[in-house]
């Protein structure tokens, strides 16, 4: 079996035109309309028409883990389990069943390790020498309400302490209120906070109220500049599926044949199983193609994902499942 596709050690800084931000076309916001009983028998198809089969799919996984931003946003993070995720993120599958899979040598890292401000330092030093990316959540996560100028100084700190990628909320009310503009204003202020460091925009889809919002919303953040767009910041109600996915993955289609700018993609909250990443990866390559299946412009937010991943190969290879202790998270 050849795996080679995952290794991504060479992948973090792939040749990628990077958004540059357009103005805000307010026409284009105003034709944006999502109809949802179409996206839902949309959604309803993907995994149930196609499945990966076998080897395939031992690949697919590998290839998931290189595109999760392995995440710990929890209130009583410490240094420790950050250091403890890191670690796991440094060898995200035990060697033996990298040995059965025949790939010892290549190593298969995760996008990013994604964590509150307070920790990026600790993450940094952690991942020395291995190329991970640390994305700080940012901008008042998860309600993002606080004046602007400590949203941006918030971006600034992280950048400062050697975050590579920001993952900055917006304002849901703009959105529910329709002020485009100030979603532009404000998602255009972060961008250039972030420098060369790349934003992703989470729209925490779940307090939208419709596609079509998901839709217009999605539209103008990539129009202020973001680098990826994130369903959810896992802390509302409702957080990623494959309807709102569907939404937002058109908009970066759309977004793309307008501009020729490929923007990424980050479904957070709630994919914690096998099964889930596969199906959002068969939406991926049929609706964007293989060339989304990067870490690039795919990453899946999730803080157990990996465990089940882990799970799941083994199971691939040996038929049966390990015990718990075997592949502790952190
Ligand atoms: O951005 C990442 C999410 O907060 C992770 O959510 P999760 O804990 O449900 O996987």
């Amino acid at each position: 079996m050849s795996l080679k596709v995952v290794d991504n050690t060479k992948n973090h800084e792939p040749a990628h035109k990077r958004n540059p931000g357009y103005p805000l076309d307010l026409d284009w916001v105003e034709r944006v309309r999502m109809n949802r009983s179409a996206l839902e028998r949309r959604a309803g198809s993907i995994g149930a028409r196609r499945t990966v089969k076998k080897d395939y799919q031992l690949a697919w996984l590998l290839k998931a883990i290189t595109m999760i931003d392995l995440t710990t946003l929890n209130a009583d993070d410490t240094d420790g389990r950050v250091e403890r995720l890191c670690a796991k993120a440094r060898n995200p599958i035990r060697r033996d069943i990298l040995d059965q899979l025949g790939m010892s040598e290549h190593r298969v890292l995760p996008g990013a390790v994604c964590v509150y401000h307070t920790f990026v330092g600790t993450a940094v030093r952690a991942l020395d020498g291995t190329g991970i990316p640390v994305a700080a959540v940012s901008t008042a996560f998860p309600h993002g309400l606080a004046p602007v100028e400590t949203k941006i100084a918030e971006i600034e700190a992280s950048v400062k302490d050697g975050a590579k990628e920001i993952d900055i909320v917006i304002e849901r009310g703009m959105v529910l209120r329709g002020d485009w503009q100030a979603l532009y204003d404000q998602v255009k202020a972060f961008r250039k906070a972030c420098g060369d460091a790349h934003i992703k925009t989470i729209l925490g889809t779940g307090e939208l109220a419709t596609q079509t919002n998901i839709a217009k919303a999605s539209l103008v953040c990539m129009l202020a500049g973001a680098d990826f767009i994130k369903t959810s910041t896992g802390k509302e109600k409702v957080n990623a599926n494959l309807v709102t996915s569907l939404t937002m993955i058109r908009m970066i289609r759309w977004f793309a044949e307008e501009t020729g700018i490929e923007i990424g993609y980050k479904p957070a909250g709630g994919i914690a199983t096998a099964g889930d990443a596969l199906k959002y990866m068969a939406l991926m390559k049929e609706e964007l193609g293989n060339q989304w299946l990067q870490p690039h412009l795919f990453r899946f937010g999730a803080s157990s994902l990996l465990t089940d991943i882990e799970r799941q190969l083994e199971h691939g290879l040996t038929g049966h499942y390990a015990t718990d202790y075997r592949q502790p998270m952190v």
